[in-house]
């Protein structure tokens, strides 16, 4: 008898795919969910795919059978770079995962951890901002606004990791080239993983070569920086253990639930930190500010609330952050209408089951179409509209409880860093509001401005954000 497996729009399985496999996987399986319904079986290559657009299905993915669908599937690039799958992100479902998992929860990414770096924050913003400045007062003001972004996401998140004491220019501009190689890797769905059994396909696409050379950056660049801080016993920054640090001292008490973490365990962990803290909230941080320049109204409003929370004061701190709703609601729009990883992270199942009265069998890989039911018409008034109000007055958040918006995804595999997520955009943005008055250059129109997206895995703008910036103080 056959199974009874959900609508697929393809009868040829592999031929018919193909135009699938491009980096805009997302916006394809929108249009295919329009017409085939919001639970699809795509038979992309080798691999039994299945494709969830609705808030329903994603409840049935991410929550109701969120054990059968915990795992993730093995991935080429993601197997070399990530040592052989032994990070959080990627390792399958298992007793290996747990215990990272919990590690990385207990001790890296809670909130009373992320709190204890505000000072590194803090510092890093002034910088960026006197060097904004700077540029700002040159000839044209002109300011290329997103690689500033992604120097200060990188610069936080590397003195988070090693302490200042051991980021010389040399080791953070390695750090900066491995973070857009690993972007590079991971910027769509490879043929490989799309016919695993045909190993000869790596002859071809050169991933393997481009990802084991990645891999030894990154590897060597730990292994130094783990030993010096075995030599010199820590890097901590004011007093704060930085997070390698941390994984030593626990690595020293057996903390893997009586297994030892070892030296690779370790630096899987670290990898995620860079692999999915980084691009992630730099995105999100761009993308934010293209919505304000485009809604000068909402740019207005976020300033009022500013200057009205921190009283004459020159500079925002961590403290006035708390206070600020409209600025939290800006947050929660920007991740609605961009979420950086619009597909999550594939699941992969773990045996069969049954979803409504379809068939998924075992090690069927899963796509949620996060981007696709946050801004379905179905749920959601103008949803093509950048509307942060709708996020005032109302309890509707990103916890992974409501499937019509859940940007860190749901579940056990629910995003672990949604704390140094918050403090990585929502400090910057209100000192890049406060600090300086932003333009279009040229006398461009708003709706002139490009808001495409670029290929990747994770949704980045096409085009840098280049802006005028005027000192506002
Ligand atoms: C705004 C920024 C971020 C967004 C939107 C985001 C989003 C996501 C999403 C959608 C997932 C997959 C969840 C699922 O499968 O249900 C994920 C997983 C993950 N994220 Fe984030 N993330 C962000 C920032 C961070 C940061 C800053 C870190 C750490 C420094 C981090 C670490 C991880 C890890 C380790 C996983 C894998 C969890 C697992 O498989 O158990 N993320 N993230």
């Amino acid at each position: 008898k056959k199974p009874n497996l959900p609508p697929s729009p393809f009868k040829l399985p592999i031929i018919g795919n193909l135009h699938l496999l491009g980096p805009f996987a997302h916006k394809s399986f929108y249009e295919l969910s329009k017409k085939y319904g919001p639970i699809m079986h795509l038979q992309l290559g080798q691999v039994p795919t299945l494709v969830v657009s609705s808030p329903e299905f994603a409840r049935e993915v991410l929550k109701t059978q969120d054990k059968i669908f915990a795992s993730r599937p093995s991935l080429k690039a993601t197997k070399i770079l990530f040592y052989g799958s032994r990070d959080i992100g990627f390792s399958p479902y298992g007793e290996y995962w747990r215990q990272v998992r919990k590690i990385s929860t207990l001790h890296l990414f809670n909130s009373k951890r992320v709190q204890s770096y505000r000072g590194v924050r803090e510092e890093t913003v002034a910088h960026m901002i006197e060097n904004i400045r700077l540029v700002s007062t040159s000839s044209s003001g002109l300011v290329n606004l997103s690689e500033f972004i992604k120097s200060y996401v990188v610069d936080v998140i590397a003195r988070v990791t090693f302490g200042k004491a051991f980021l010389g220019e040399g080791v953070s501009d390695k750090i900066h080239r491995l973070v857009e190689e690993n972007g590079k890797l991971l910027l769509g769905l490879h043929l490989e993983d799309l016919f695993p059994s045909y190993k000869w396909l790596e002859f071809f696409t050169g991933l393997n070569v481009r990802a084991t050379k990645t891999f030894h950056g990154w590897d060597d660049l730990f292994d130094e920086l783990i030993e010096a801080h075995i030599c010199t016993g820590g890097g901590a920054d004011e007093g704060n253990s930085d997070f390698v640090d941390v994984l030593l001292t626990l690595q020293k008490e057996d903390s893997r639930d009586g297994a030892v973490l070892t030296r690779k365990d370790i630096k899987g962990i670290l990898q995620d930190v860079f692999g999915a803290g980084t691009d992630t909230s730099s995105v999100l941080l761009e993308w934010s500010m293209a919505e304000l320049i485009r809604n000068p109204n909402v740019m207005t409003k976020l300033k009022e609330e500013i200057k009205e929370t921190i009283k004459g004061k020159s500079t925002v701190d961590e403290d006035d952050i708390s206070q600020m709703e409209y600025l939290r609601a800006i947050f929660k729009e920007t991740l609605r209408l961009h979420p950086p990883a619009p597909l999550l992270i594939p699941r992969e199942s773990v045996e069969d089951t049954t979803i409504q009265n379809y068939n998924i069998p075992a090690r069927t890989r899963v796509f949620v179409n996060a981007w696709a039911i946050q801004r379905d018409t179905g749920y959601w008034e103008f949803p093509e509209e950048f509307l942060p109000e709708r996020f005032l007055h109302n309890s509707l958040d990103f916890n992974g409880n409501d499937f019509k918006f859940f940007p860190f995804g749901g579940g056990r595999r629910i995003c672990p860093g949604i704390h140094i997520g918050i403090s990585n955009f929502e400090l910057v943005l209100a000192n890049l509001i406060h600090h300086f008055e932003w333009k279009l250059p040229n006398g461009m129109k708003e709706r002139d401005f490009n808001m495409d997206d670029a290929p990747g895995i994770v949704t980045r703008k096409k085009s840098p954000l280049l802006l005028v910036a005027t000192d506002s103080q």
